[in-house]
């Protein structure tokens, strides 16, 4: 485990609720304890919360024949308003003031959203007002939906620089097989060139979850990548943040990679936001994966695909179509077109907005 100063705490919906679905207020107030604790200990705390749908559900009782979609989306936009409601009345009882967030997919690929939301973060931050974010599920449907919290929180935690991410479950981390039974361990630390942990992990989740925990391992690797230690620890537990300050808990860590830069942590994550591709030819591969720093140049790409603008995220391919990386658009998809195979162009992606893949 290494310090921390910055750190994002996602939350999972059954930690928020009981066994029989209704809210676990007890529980919400214990953990609002501890990040305050987190807080007097000089940490920045950043809080990605699940539990619209599952508070929704209490109280919005709709016919077991309605459109899943409609149900989803009038779950969470009624629970959304309970479960922050419930927040401030506990952040209260400690004199803190909170603010919502409420994101999409679309705002992390749009680099304007994403820097807005970023210094939105920040500015409260330092106007110590406590941000709590989560998805806005009554606009993401289907494709637009994030995964699950899990991403979200790894995605926030990329941008607001963060040094640590905590996934609270309802587990104590990744076992090496069904956690409810007795012979399977808990695996306490990943590291970097370990083998894949994944195949003790299955697809099944607790009952009011997402994602798994498959999607809290990739999230929770990718974040390692970019330099981000994560904890994934029991929410359920009494006292599991403050196990987490005095260095006693009982959890699976990932142990963190060196920082990257914070464009680069922005395009990390853009594999499934690019808006357009671009095929390189064999020098220009060469040319980027070489140990020297360089940009790709116009001279170098053999066609793109997609439409898109200046600023947005773009896939990059070689010419058989193999992924090398992801980069940011100096150009709009109009122009690129212009401009390809010409010699001394502006770069179609500057080196600072490169983001190449280690084993894709
Ligand atoms: N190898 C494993 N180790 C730990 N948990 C696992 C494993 N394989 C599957 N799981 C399941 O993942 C669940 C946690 O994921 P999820 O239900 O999405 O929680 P959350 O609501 O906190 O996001 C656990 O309750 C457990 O049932
Ligand atoms: N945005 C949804 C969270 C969905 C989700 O990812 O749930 P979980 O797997 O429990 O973190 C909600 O608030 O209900």
């Amino acid at each position: 485990m290494l310090p921390s100063t910055t750190i994002v705490i996602k939350i999972g919906s059954n930690v928020l609720t009981q066994a029989n679905g209704l809210p676990d207020l007890h529980r919400m107030g214990h953990l609002v304890d501890q990040v305050m604790k987190l807080k007097a200990a000089g940490k920045k705390v950043v809080l990605v919360s699940s539990g619209a749908v599952a508070f929704g559900r209490q109280k919005a009782f709709l016919p077991e024949k309605l459109n899943p979609v409609f149900k989803k989306q009038i779950w969470a936009s009624t629970g959304q308003i309970q479960l922050i409601n419930r927040y401030q009345d506990l952040f209260e009882k400690h004199g803190q003031t909170i603010a919502q967030i409420l994101v999409t997919k679309e705002d992390f690929r749009d680099r304007k959203h994403y820097l807005n939301m970023k210094n939105c973060i920040e500015a409260l931050l330092q106007q110590d007002i406590f941000p709590i974010v989560n998805e806005n599920d009554t606009v993401t449907i289907t494709e637009l939906m994030f995964t699950d919290n899990d991403e979200l929180a790894g995605l926030t935690a990329a941008m607001i620089n963060a040094d640590t991410l905590m996934i609270l479950s309802n587990v104590h981390g990744i076992f090496t097989g069904n956690p409810e039974n007795p012979s399977s361990q808990l695996i306490e630390k990943v590291q970097v060139n370990m083998p894949e942990i994944n195949q003790y992990i299955s697809a099944s989740k607790s009952s009011f979850g997402r994602g798994g925990m498959l999607t809290k391992y990739a999230m929770a690797k990718k974040s390692a990548d970019l330099g981000i230690q994560v904890f994934i620890a029991n929410g359920k537990n009494d006292g599991v943040l403050e196990a987490f300050l005095d260095g006693s808990l009982r959890c699976t860590w990932f142990e963190p990679q060196k920082q990257k830069q914070a464009p680069k942590k922005w395009l990390a994550h853009g594999s499934h936001y690019y808006k357009g591709e671009v095929f390189i030819n064999d020098g220009a591969k060469e040319s980027l994966t070489s140990t020297v720093i360089r940009s790709l140049l116009p001279i170098g790409v053999s066609r793109v695909e997609g439409e898109f603008s200046k600023g947005d995220i773009l896939l990059i391919r070689d010419e058989k179509g193999e992924k090398i990386g992801l980069g940011r658009a100096e150009y709009s998809s109009k122009s690129a077109l212009e401009k390809i195979g010409q010699r001394q162009q502006k770069a179609i992606i500057h080196y600072n907005y490169l983001y190449l893949f280690d084993h894709e």
